[in-house]
């Protein structure tokens, strides 16, 4: 029996339970099925080379079949990673290159059996491989080096693979040292590193994704993409430090909802959550890029708003309180309407984020005192009381 098919078979297999057993953590995502079944049909494919080559079943059915269904396998991989880097239609291109890759190898097959037929296989699986490499290689400026690493081993040893089908091809003899039978070597040597690369790349990338995911929601809010109270502090502290020297102010703006408990309670939670969504997206129309929206708490957000007075940060929150109240959110259930108090203030030179909030909370309870539906100012507020 051919022990390097064998291997490769029995390895599939146990890496793919491997993963497959392996706790993620997250619900098993399209990626990853794609990436098991690809990997499940690499295991028969070879499992029926194997025994083709040893006469347990005629080979003249297990090559072919072998063959399309390990160019399938691949294939298969190669889309998953493709999903994997937000390529989520890979399925009818692969499809149509898999029906093509087919049709060539049985068309080689048929004219010679062993040496174009090695070829077109080389080639084939070559491409496929290189494929997966290119799906790695997306993003490639913010990719980690687990993953440039990833993409530049497989891109070589897929370039292994194919080199075998180029140079039997045009030096059928081989070429000096470079006999068929090293050749062959490499390629095998190649295959399993790919099955090994690939298989723990997969692994390593999944552990990165979940390190990644936590690390974000500890400072972005995950109903609103926006920063939580956390990510909003931490890009408030280099504004608190220039608030210090003398130079063009830094306002700040809190704003929360009206009633958002009646929402909850007359609606349910997810239409909270998507009102709260939409609130968040209406205000950043009202944004500069380099203005920062962040959620503090329930209905309450906060807008940083860099080398901004106190007058100009009222008219922002103005247009946002006119946004909010003239863009009801859609809902499966209703259309809800929904208006927001605003407090507004600006960085004082002795402020720390504690006297600086609640400033501006001071404000905006005046706006909910009010009548809510308003904005108020810090300075107001404070001269009243004062007076
Ligand atoms: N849907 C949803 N609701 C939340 C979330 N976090 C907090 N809440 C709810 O937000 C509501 C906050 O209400 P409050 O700010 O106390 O009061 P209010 O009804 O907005 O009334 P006023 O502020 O006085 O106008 C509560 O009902 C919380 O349960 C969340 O992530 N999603």
């Amino acid at each position: 029996m051919d022990s390097t098919a064998l291997v490769l078979a029995l390895g599939n297999l146990v890496l793919c339970a491997t993963l497959f057993f392996f706790d993620y953590g997250s619900p098993r995502d399209g990626a990853t099925v794609a990436w098991s079944l690809g990997r499940q049909f690499q295991a028969g494919a070879w499992l029926l080379l194997a025994l083709g080559g040893s006469g347990v079943f005629p080979e003249a059915l297990a090559l072919p079949a072998g063959y399309a269904l390990l160019f399938g396998g691949v294939a298969w991989e190669a889309g998953a990673f493709w999903e994997a880097a937000g390529r989520p239609r890979w399925r009818r291109p692969t499809m149509a290159a898999l029906a093509i890759a087919i049709g060539l190898f049985l068309a080689c097959y048929r004219v010679d059996e062993n040496g174009l037929r090695a070829v077109a296989a080389s080639l084939i699986l070559g491409v496929f491989y290189l494929s997966a490499a290119l799906a790695l290689a997306r993003g490639w400026r913010d990719a980690s080096m687990l993953r440039r690493f990833l993409s530049v081993s497989g891109a070589l040893l897929a370039l292994v693979v194919a080199a075998r089908g180029v140079l039997v091809l045009a030096m059928p003899q081989g070429w000096g040292w470079l006999s068929n039978g090293l050749l062959r070597e490499c390629y095998i040597f190649a295959l399993y590193g790919l099955m090994l690369l690939y298989a723990f790349g997969k692994l390593l990338l999944g552990r990165e994704k979940l390190q990644q995911d936590l690390a974000r929601l500890q400072v972005v809010d995950p109903v609103t993409d926006v920063p939580n109270r956390r990510g909003f502090f931490n890009l408030l502290a280099p504004w608190m430090s220039l608030a210090r020297r003398p130079g063009q102010a830094t306002a700040l703006v809190t704003l929360d909802l009206d009633q958002f408990k009646r929402v909850n309670d007359g609606y349910g939670h997810l239409a909270g959550d998507a009102v709260l969504r939409h609130v968040a997206e209406v205000c950043k129309r009202q944004l500069r890029d380099s203005d920062q929206l962040g959620r503090l708490v329930g209905g309450a957000f906060a807008i940083l708003l860099p080398r901004t007075g106190l007058e100009e940060a009222s008219l922002v929150a103005e247009r946002m309180r006119a946004a909010i109240e003239g863009s009801p959110c859609k809902t499966e259930r209703a259309l809800i309407a929904m208006t927001a108090s605003f407090g507004v203030t600006t960085i004082r030179p002795d402020d720390s984020t504690v006297t600086l909030f609640q400033r501006a909370d001071a404000a905006l309870q005046e706006a909910k005192r009010n009548g809510r539906n308003r904005v108020e100012q810090a300075a107001l507020v404070t001269t009243l009381e004062e007076a």
